[in-house]
């Protein structure tokens, strides 16, 4: 009998430590993820089920932005927010962006391998010229900088946007009802300007705008970013722990061992065939850098990955936010039709004089200002205790990004009708929004392309790319929004119109 009682209390024993061990660890849990550190005292924190919500309903982060962030975000010009399964501080005003972009040293770049080694998202990416910071950048960027500042040609890219202009068309009077859903043409198209400008392969071009085809690249990316940007492992990435035993991630993860050896093989060691390479293109310096031995395989392959899937998917997105912003306002689209029709006729191999053009610019711009296609971005730690600005206290560790949609919209910055696409801000003629471009990045109001000595290195290449895209579409068609789509944006992730479907004509 005693040896049952005791056997009893033994258990019971065992039981309760159990549950006490269940409820201390989501006690730890809750406190870890969901209450907000104490610092920085002076900013407040957005409720940590904001960033959740897109798990369990269907939103539109720009109406989550406008209810929960702007308002504490443009009082304070900073916010805690929990993002990535941590707390981290979200940076918008202009004063204290400008600091953090010439602080290199304390407000340190560490990307996904250094934040989340074991995901997926670091896998895939590695250490590249984003994401690294002090001499392993500086090697990086020796190697792809003359690659991204060089001259590129206009004809590819006016070749390719007459291509897209006729497969517009025909997509639509296939199915005349219905607007064309663009998502996945501009994808092709994107990647199809970056393989011939910057990637010197004119074949694999070719074959990306040849639609009716297949191109294993291209329909791997597709299911690849399907795979990794799940939102669960978004926002909980220490789920990635477990990937091997979660079907779905195994599966990203032999997705992105196809991707990189596709890249690989298509892109360094395609024959020249079509090719006429030249003397510092960027899979010129990439193929040298790994000869030479200043990228090892894994570098090579890491800084790859990124400037492929970079390169494509940022003007992807702005292709998406400006051809959904003119279809919305078709006086601006009007304006620019006869801008570009008095410019006058071009030749097969155009040698456009862009200072011609200014509202195009200006169009331009105005796009990048209200769809920046990095929306956020919380890729720094601090390396030292700092107050920002005189104003923030920020502990050493502390995970910072920005909001370049926050800042781009800040009213105080860019008048009351910040949310309304006005291109002529940017002033009537070349000269003035030159002006007002290179201020507005210099003072960061305006971060598209981030800013100081981290700023784009593809800005260059992608201005001139989604000119002549405007600039052969415009004059070919004339196009509005479906209007059986619901006009909203994307719940998560980079903020764009959600499956934008487009009505076209020929002009
Ligand atoms: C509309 C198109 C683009 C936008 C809006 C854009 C935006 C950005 C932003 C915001 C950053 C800074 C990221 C950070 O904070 O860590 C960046 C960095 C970078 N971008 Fe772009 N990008 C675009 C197109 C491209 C293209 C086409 C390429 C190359 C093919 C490219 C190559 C790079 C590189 C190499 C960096 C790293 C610069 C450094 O840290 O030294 N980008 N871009």
């Amino acid at each position: 009998m005693s040896s049952f009682l005791y056997t009893i209390q033994h258990f019971l024993h065992w039981e309760y430590a159990l549950l006490l061990s269940v409820i201390m660890l989501s006690g730890r849990l809750v406190v870890y993820f969901l209450i907000p550190p104490q610092n920085p005292r002076q900013i407040p924190a957005v409720p940590f089920w904001v960033t959740l919500l897109p798990l369990f309903q269907e939103v539109d982060q720009q109406e989550l932005f406008r209810k929960y962030i702007a308002k504490p975000l443009y009082k304070h010009g900073a916010i805690k927010i929990f993002f990535g399964g941590q707390w981290n501080v979200i940076v918008q005003r202009s004063s204290y962006l400008s600091e953090v972009f010439k602080k290199e040293q304390v407000y340190n770049k560490s990307g996904n391998q250094k934040k989340i080694p074991h995901s997926l998202l670091a896998e895939f990416l590695g250490s590249n010229i984003i994401s690294a910071r002090a001499d392993e950048w500086r090697s990086y960027r020796s190697v792809i900088q003359p690659g991204l500042q060089t001259v590129f040609e206009t004809k590819p890219l006016f070749d390719n946007a007459q291509r897209l202009s006729e497969h517009l068309y025909q997509m639509q009077t296939k199915a005349p009802s219905h607007g064309v859903t663009i998502q996945g043409i501009l994808q092709r198209y994107s990647s199809a300007n970056l393989l011939h400008c910057v990637f010197d392969n004119p074949v694999l071009s070719d074959a990306m705008m040849d639609i009716e085809h297949e191109v294993p690249l291209h329909s791997t990316q597709l299911t690849l970013k399907r795979y990794l940007f799940r939102p669960l492992f978004m926002n909980f990435p220490v789920l990635d722990r477990f990937g091997s035993v979660i079907a779905s991630r195994s599966k990203a993860r032999a997705l992105i061992r196809e991707f990189t050896t596709l890249l690989q093989t298509q892109i360094l060691q395609a024959p020249s065939k079509g090719r006429s390479e030249k003397p510092k293109s960027l899979r010129g310096q990439l193929v040298s850098a790994q000869q030479d031995g200043v990228f090892t395989a894994k570098q090579l392959r890491d800084n790859l990955n990124v400037l492929y899937v970079a390169g494509q998917e940022n003007p992807q997105l702005l292709m998406i936010s400006a051809l959904y912003l003119l279809a919305k306002y078709p006086t601006i689209q009007e304006k620019l039709r006869h801008e570009i029709n008095t410019y006058g006729p071009i030749d097969s191999n155009p040698t456009i004089n862009w200072q011609r053009l200014p509202y195009l610019t200006a169009t331009t711009l105005e796009c990048l200002r209200l769809f920046p296609p990095i929306s956020q971005l919380i890729n720094r730690q601090m390396a030292e205790p700092t107050w920002l600005g005189g104003d923030i206290y920020l502990p050493a560790g502390t995970y910072i990004g920005y909001n370049s949609y926050a800042t781009n919209r800040d009213p105080t910055v860019w008048g009351p009708d910040v949310d309304t696409p006005r291109p002529e801000r940017w002033g009537s003629t070349d000269e003035q929004i030159s002006a007002n471009y290179r201020g507005a990045k210099a003072r960061a109001e305006f971060i598209s392309f981030h800013g100081g000595s981290r700023a784009c290195l593809g800005e260059k290449f992608a201005l001139l790319e989604i000119k002549s895209t405007l600039f052969v579409l415009v004059k070919n068609l004339r196009w509005e929004l479906d209007a059986s789509w619901e006009d909203r944006m994307t719940p998560a992730g980079p903020l764009h119109p959600r499956g934008v479907r487009i009505m076209f004509t020929k002009v």
